[in-house]
Order: C-alpha cells, then sequence, then structure tokens
C-alpha cells in the first residue's frame, strides 16, 4: 500500500506569525520543497526526500483554493452550503457550522432543522437561512410517518441542487425518525453528487449504517476522538492503534470505500485510503464545545473551492491534478481552524469560547492569504535592495576605477 505523508507540521503557531519564518517558508514554497515521506509497503523501496515546509502546504492550499473576490463573480458563486441539523436539545452545534462557512467566505448558508431549533436559530444571526422543516418522533403520529417523512424529503429536494456542499450532524441528536429521514437525505445528495461533511451525531448514524457513505468520493467524515474510536470498532472489528495510527486510518478509509475521513485530535490526520496527511499546527489548548462544528463548516466551503479549483481548465500544474478535492477541503479547514483557535487563544486565553474562534476566522484567513502578498512584496523590496547594493557597488567601482 503506498501512502504519502505530508507531514503539515507547524510545532508552534507563534513561529509561523514571525516574519522571517514566514519569509523562509514563502521562499521554500516558491523553490517547490515540500515535505514528502512516501512509504511503500511489500518491500517496496522506502523513498524519503525532505525540504520540510512545515506549515506552508496548508497555507499553500489555502492560497491555492480560495477563489479571488472577483467583481464579475454573482451571489451564491463563492459557495452555497447547507447544514443539516439542529433539535430540540442542540442548536448552537449547526449555527457555529453554518455561520463559519460564511465567514470563511461561502455566498449563503442555510440550515435545515426542527422547527423547535429553527426561531432560535434564526435568533442567532439573521445571516442564516433557516429551513424548519426535520421532525423528530415525539411530534409525528405511528400512521403520519410515512407522509412525514417523504415531505420532508421533498422540501429538502427543492434545495439540494443548488449547494455547493452539505454539513450533516451537528446538533442533529439521535431521535431514530429524525435520523431516517436524514438517511434519505445523505443519499438524495450523493445522487446529485454533492460533496457531504459528516460529522457530530451524523456520524452516529453512518455508523450504523454504512452503506449510506460506502463507496462515495465525496464524503467526508469528521470524527472525533470517541466517534473515531466507534468507527475503527465497527467496520474494522479492532480497537484504535496509535502505534500505527496512518496505516490504520487509512485501512478505514479503504474499507469504507473512497471516503475521505478527516481524524480529528491532537493532530489531524487526514486520508482518502491513498495517503495520509497531518495537519499538526499548533492551535489551542482550550477544548470548548463547537470546534469540531466549526470545523465541518470550513471543511465544507474549502472542499467545494477545492474541487472547483481542480475542475477548472487552467488550474496551475502544481497542483496535481490527482490530489482529492476532499483531502485539500480538509487539510485547508483543518489548518485553518487551529490557527484561528490559536489567535483567539492569544487575545482571550482560558476564556476562549467557539464564539471567539468563529471571530477570528476572517482576521487569520486574511493574513494568510494576504502573506503572499506581503512575501510577494518582500521578495521584490529584497530584490530591488540587491539591485541597489549591485548598483552602488557598480557605481562605487566606476568612483573608484572608471571604465575609461
Ligand atoms: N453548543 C452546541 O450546540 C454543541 C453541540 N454539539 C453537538 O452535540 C452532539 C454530541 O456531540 P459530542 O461531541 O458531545 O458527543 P461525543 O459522543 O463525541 O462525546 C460525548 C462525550 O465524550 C467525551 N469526550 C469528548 N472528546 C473526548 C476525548 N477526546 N477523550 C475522551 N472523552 C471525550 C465528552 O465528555 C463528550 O461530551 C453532536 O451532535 C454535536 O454536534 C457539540 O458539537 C458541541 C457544541
Ligand atoms: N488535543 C488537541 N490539541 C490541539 N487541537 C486539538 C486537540 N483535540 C482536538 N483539536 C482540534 O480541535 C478541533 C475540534 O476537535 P474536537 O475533538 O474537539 O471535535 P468535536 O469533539 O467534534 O468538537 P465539537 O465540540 O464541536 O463536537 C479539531 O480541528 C482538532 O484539530
Ligand atoms: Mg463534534
Amino acid at each position: 500500500m503506498n501512502f504519502i505523508d505530508s507531514s503539515i507540521c507547524l510545532e508552534n503557531c507563534m513561529l509561523a506569525s514571525s516574519s522571517v519564518y514566514r519569509r523562509q517558508l514563502f521562499l521554500i514554497r516558491s523553490l517547490g520543497g515540500y515535505c514528502c515521506r512516501v512509504h511503500m509497503e511489500g518491500g517496496g523501496r522506502a523513498i524519503s526526500s525532505s525540504l520540510s515546509t512545515l506549515g506552508a502546504d496548508a497555507e499553500g492550499v489555502m492560497r491555492k483554493i480560495t477563489p479571488k473576490l472577483d467583481p464579475s463573480l454573482y451571489k451564491g458563486q463563492a459557495g452555497k452550503v447547507a447544514v443539516i441539523g439542529g433539535c430540540r436539545e442542540y442548536t448552537g452545534a449547526p449555527y457555529f457550522a453554518a455561520i463559519s462557512a460564511l465567514k470563511i467566505g461561502a455566498d449563503l448558508s442555510h440550515v435545515f432543522c426542527t422547527k423547535d431549533a429553527a426561531a432560535v436559530i434564526k435568533s442567532y444571526s439573521p445571516e442564516l437561512i433557516v429551513h424548519p422543516i426535520l421532525e423528530e418522533s415525539y411530534s409525528v403520529r405511528d400512521d403520519e410517518k410515512a407522509t412525514v417523512s417523504a415531505k420532508v424529503l421533498g422540501e429538502v429536494k427543492k434545495w439540494m441542487e443548488r449547494f455547493d456542499c452539505i454539513v450533516v450532524g451537528p446538533g442533529l441528536g439521535r431521535d431514530p425518525f429524525l435520523l431516517n429521514c436524514v438517511g434519505d437525505i445523505i443519499r438524495q445528495a450523493r445522487d446529485a453528487k454533492i460533496p457531504t461533511v459528516i460529522d457530530g451525531d451524523g456520524l452516529f448514524l453512518v455508523t450504523n449504517k454504512l452503506d449510506l457513505v460506502k463507496g462515495n468520493s465525496l464524503a467526508i467524515l469528521t470524527p472525533n476522538v470517541n466517534e473515531y474510536k466507534r468507527l475503527v470498532e465497527k467496520v474494522l472489528q479492532c480497537q484504535v492503534n496509535d502505534e500505527d495510527a496512518y496505516e490504520q486510518l487509512s485501512s478505514l478509509a479503504r474499507s469504507i470505500g473512497g471516503v475521505t475521513i478527516l481524524r480529528k485530535g491532537k493532530t489531524d490526520l487526514i486520508s482518502d485510503g491513498l495517503t495520509v496527511n497531518e495537519v499538526s499546527i499548533f492551535g489551542s489548548p482550550r477544548r470548548c464545545g463547537g470546534q469540531g462544528d466549526i470545523l465541518s463548516g470550513s471543511v465544507a466551503v474549502f472542499s467545494s473551492w477545492a474541487r472547483h479549483h481542480l475542475s477548472t481548465k487552467n488550474n496551475e500544474s502544481s497542483m496535481q491534478s490527482s490530489l482529492n478535492p476532499m483531502v485539500l477541503g480538509s487539510i485547508a479547514g483543518s489548518a485553518l481552524l487551529r490557527k484561528a483557535a490559536s489567535l483567539a487563544f492569544e487575545n482571550k486565553k482560558r476564556s476562549t469560547l467557539t464564539t471567539d474562534i468563529i471571530e477570528c476566522l476572517g482576521k487569520r484567513y486574511s493574513l494568510i492569504i494576504e502573506s503572499e502578498h506581503s512575501s510577494i512584496n518582500f521578495i521584490c523590496c529584497q530584490l530591488l535592495f540587491i539591485c541597489c547594493i549591485f548598483f552602488l557597488f557598480l557605481h562605487s567601482l566606476e568612483d573608484i576605477c572608471p571604465a575609461f
């Protein structure tokens, strides 16, 4: 089995914020340097060449796939995301996922939730388009279940084609009737070839109904420690083995078939069964609830952008066409969340909340996107400086010993 570990590890985000370090990364990146360890099993040659780029890979991915804010674009072209989640018990998670998508750059963000949750989520933000159409068992009579289920599906179907990516699970809860309807929604998205991020209770659903995602290359699972453990036990029939985390993750993705898995943890591991990428940019020591929800919304936006980027005719050769847009979107989403968490923690320390991290998404992100421009400016200044010195040197040489 052949997988690539392009370890994207930045030990300390502070380091990355230093201009010297960023310049080095920019120079390494522009030299095409990257850290790549290819492990080949079965006696294959282990190839390793490394000129480590560290966090630049993740930043490079973000820069490559992020669409320019082109004045010719119209509303929606930068992305339309839908979150399927939100019930009596949870209203924060779908909000976190949906608003994060907008903060990163999607134009429209929808939430499909239960009636109880809808009024609450609408009150959080006018920017979200909230559809109160999901139902939980307590509000549906047994003899109405088939009709209500068909109605829910019909309502979602009206919108489905418009979305560039959907997120299933944040704050979904575990009500059997609701989960059954959401299973049909996942199938609908798959038929419409819409990338689908599965998080939170959506993972509870698909872990028990793997056929919902089996063989779907547009599905991205984003399990936390518990959710990953449940997946491994169900699919691989064994315990999580961190001694061989890469191989086990890769094997899990292959066993389910075609999916991309973003295993959240101290280091985020991302695999589609062919490659394994690692994002270990130091984020924040705060483990407040909701950060995984931000991540799911972020991955949704970046994956749809990566898919668009790779499908355009003039995409740059440096982004190998063999790359999986769902993997790229996961790398970018993970890196941005961790950088934003780090920035929020710098400001708020122990009182950092998920809402503080959401506020930093845009700030941190524009820093990354703009830093390329500042690095280019810096390079130009350096070249100009060198030319001036050279000119001065020439000039002084002319002074010192004139040619004629
Ligand atoms: N404000 C909100 O509305 C939030 C709602 N959420 C939703 O809550 C539902 C359940 O999510 P949970 O993450 O709580 O469910 P999990 O089943 O993932 O976790 C259940 C419990 O496991 C423990 N746990 C979590 N991470 C652990 C780790 N690394 N090691 C050991 N134990 C750990 C925690 O006590 C956690 O409450 C999901 O639908 C989720 O989207 C969460 O996203 C958090 C925020
Ligand atoms: N120990 C850690 N150190 C640094 N970052 C971490 C650590 N654990 C998780 N993270 C990061 O925090 C983010 C959320 O991971 P987490 O495991 O909290 O997800 P979650 O439990 O689904 O969150 P939520 O509360 O939103 O459901 C991930 O992007 C991950 O990279
Ligand atoms: Mg979660």
